[in-house]
């Protein structure tokens, strides 16, 4: 019998890339959706007719158990979040909802409802905040910097205390900033590439940005989402850091994505104090050593391969009339 999954975020870059991988794997594939008057089905619309599409939402305790009976998943994967890191200091309760008490909400639906489901928890890298050491392990201390961060530290502990608990098969992804042509236009990878092939078509002038010098940890979101199925085959549930091991700086990424439309980036970018954050994070590195030697997960994307892969989708996106 196919297994069956439910993840929530359906509709998200990850949600939508999660579950084209495993309607690949034959799963039945079932996906909570908050209903509002716009429709946000953009990322799913190619495959939309063969999933099972659940309304429900992290904020209602009723509708997580109602999806839970519905689907009566093998896999339950929590992928919905406030995941934009300056709007959770202007909305940090809501974040708090959504991000925190929502996972306290749907791990007791599982434990009251599908206590042998595996759950998967997406952890952030921002839990680390300033972090103690560099790269960051699975014992890194948390100090998170940021609301959203503190969210997602509440969030990783629930589960955690869940599983021991309630012997839930329960893990946390601690993922670094994934990203992919799905990705929301204010996250600055998507910013940046977006930003200079609009320059280099004459649809934009300059781009914007605030520290050029942040260092992040890069992904591609189809590599992080195979990480997040593995997690779950395994024997025991356990915690992983997912990342590339890698570190490259704002600037460098600018530079890339300039020099492969053939522009010299310090012609059109400038440093505005609107997209500046003081205090976060400047260097977030993960170390993958755990992930690769336990469950034997490797990225298939480098650095160069994401910046090229998501440069190549806006030209022709742009190059088609998009806006
Ligand atoms: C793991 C983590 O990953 C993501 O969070 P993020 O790292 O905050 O992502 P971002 O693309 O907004 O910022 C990356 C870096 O780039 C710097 N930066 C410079 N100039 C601009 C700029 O103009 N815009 C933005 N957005 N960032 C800028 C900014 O200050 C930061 O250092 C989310 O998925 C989150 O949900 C998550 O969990």
């Amino acid at each position: 019998m196919a297994k069956s999954a439910l993840i929530t975020g359906l509709t998200g870059q990850d949600g939508s890339y999660l579950a084209e991988l495993l309607l690949d794997k034959g799963y039945d594939v079932y996906g909570l959706v908050r209903r509002s008057s716009s429709s946000s089905f953009g990322r799913i619309n190619h495959f939309a007719n063969k999933i099972h599409v659940i309304s429900g939402d992290l904020l209602d305790q009723f509708s997580l158990m109602d999806a839970i009976d519905q689907a009566q998943p093998d896999e339950i994967y929590n992928l919905a979040s406030q995941s934009y890191v300056p709007l959770s200091w202007t909305q940090p309760a809501l974040t708090a909802e959504y991000t925190a008490i929502g996972v306290s909400r749907l791990l007791e639906a599982i434990r009251r409802c599908k206590p042998d489901a595996r759950f998967y928890q997406a952890s952030s890298s921002e839990v680390f905040g300033q972090p103690d050491e560099s790269p960051q392990t699975e014992r890194t201390a948390f100090r998170p910097r940021n609301p959203y961060g503190v969210a997602k530290a509440y969030a990783h502990w629930m589960t955690i205390n869940y599983r021991q608990k309630y012997d839930l098969y329960a893990c946390c992804g601690i993922t670094y900033t994934h990203e992919s042509p799905r990705r929301g236009a204010e996250f600055v990878f998507r910013k940046i590439t977006r930003g200079a092939v609009k320059i280099k078509l004459g649809l934009a002038k300059e781009l914007k940005l605030g520290n050029l010098d942040a260092l992040r940890d890069w992904c591609h979101a189809e590599d992080v989402v195979n990480a997040m199925w593995m997690m779950l085959q395994q024997n025991k549930p356990d915690d992983f850091i997912i990342a590339s091991g890698e570190t490259h700086s704002v600037k460098e990424l600018v530079d890339c994505a300039f020099s492969y439309v053939g522009l010299n980036w310090q012609d059109y970018v400038s440093v505005d104090p609107q997209f500046y954050r003081p205090d976060e994070p400047v260097t977030l590195a993960g170390c993958v050593d755990k992930i690769k030697a336990r469950i034997q997960w490797q990225p298939k994307y480098s650095f160069a391969d994401l910046v090229e892969s998501m440069v190549e989708h806006e030209l022709k996106d742009l190059t088609d009339g998009g806006a």
